[in-house]
């Protein structure tokens, strides 16, 4: 990480990780937006990596730059300059990246149950198994009782529950979430990050989490800290075992 907090240990999240084992790395990696005087530095050279079973927090005030790291760690932007690659993902990566993104993201003529169950039926999976998947994702999340629901019969938070379970059912090896319980109460937000937490433990996926809650970052193992576009501090510490009890 630029630049790296010297007291902070060697860790896989850092650039010490093994490069070929890193589900996605960045190397200077920069995203300006916008051209001229006009142009808003987003992301200023992040180098990092991201390791299978690593768990991540971004904190870091609004407009910080924690929404664009996580678009670059997804692809979904491309570097300015720097690099950002995945080693250790199959070319076509999408599959194995599981995105929680910010407002909404449901597909409003889709019932909950098919919203949860459209990745899978995208990557291949018969329909009934998705289904199933997608039954049992929104079920860990307390959302069963929406399946039949359109999204617009949906709260925000509700809303936010059901992108969490559509991740959940696609099972990816790399989890980035963007604020997946800006939305909830505390107690909600709580149940979502232990779903997310155990289903992350149960596949050995990588999790990055971007958000402004302290007891959301206390309950991951490294703290990414973001002012004005960089990564000023990484942080390492065992996580609270707070529970959503
Ligand atoms: N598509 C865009 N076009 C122009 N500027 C953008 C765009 N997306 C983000 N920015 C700018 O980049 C900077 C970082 O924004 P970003 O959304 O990454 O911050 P953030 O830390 O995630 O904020 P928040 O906590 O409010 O979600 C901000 O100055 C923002 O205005």
């Amino acid at each position: 990480m630029t630049p790296r907090d010297p007291s902070s240990p060697p860790a896989s999240a850092q650039e010490s990780g093994n490069a070929r084992s890193a589900l996605v790395a960045c190397r200077d990696a920069a995203l300006t937006f916008g051209l001229g005087t006009r142009a808003v530095v987003a992301v200023h050279g992040a180098s990092l990596s991201v390791q299978p079973s690593d768990r991540l927090a971004v904190v870091g005030p609004s407009g910080s730059g924690k929404s664009s790291l996580l678009h670059l760690l997804a692809g979904l932007e491309r570097p300015t300059s720097g690099t950002v690659t995945w080693p250790a993902l199959a070319e076509d990566a999408r599959n194995e990246i599981g995105l929680v993104f910010q407002g909404d993201s449901l597909i409003p003529a889709l019932d909950v149950a098919e919203n949860t169950a459209l990745p899978l039926v995208l990557a291949g999976r018969h329909q009934r198994q998705a289904r199933e998947a997608a039954l049992d994702a929104l079920a860990r999340v307390d959302a069963a009782a929406l399946a039949d629901r359109l999204p617009e019969e949906l709260s925000g938070g509700q809303a936010q529950g059901v992108a969490v379970a559509r991740v959940l059912a696609q099972a990816p090896r790399l989890i980035l979430a963007d604020e997946p319980t800006g939305r909830l109460d505390h107690a909600t937000g709580a149940h979502v990050l232990t779903a997310l937490l155990t289903a992350a433990d149960t596949t050995g996926a990588a999790l990055v989490i971007t958000t402004h809650d302290p007891s959301v970052a206390a309950r991951l193992s490294t703290r990414f800290t973001m002012r004005d576009g960089r990564v000023l501090t990484v942080g390492h510490r065992s996580p609270d075992r707070e529970t959503d009890s």
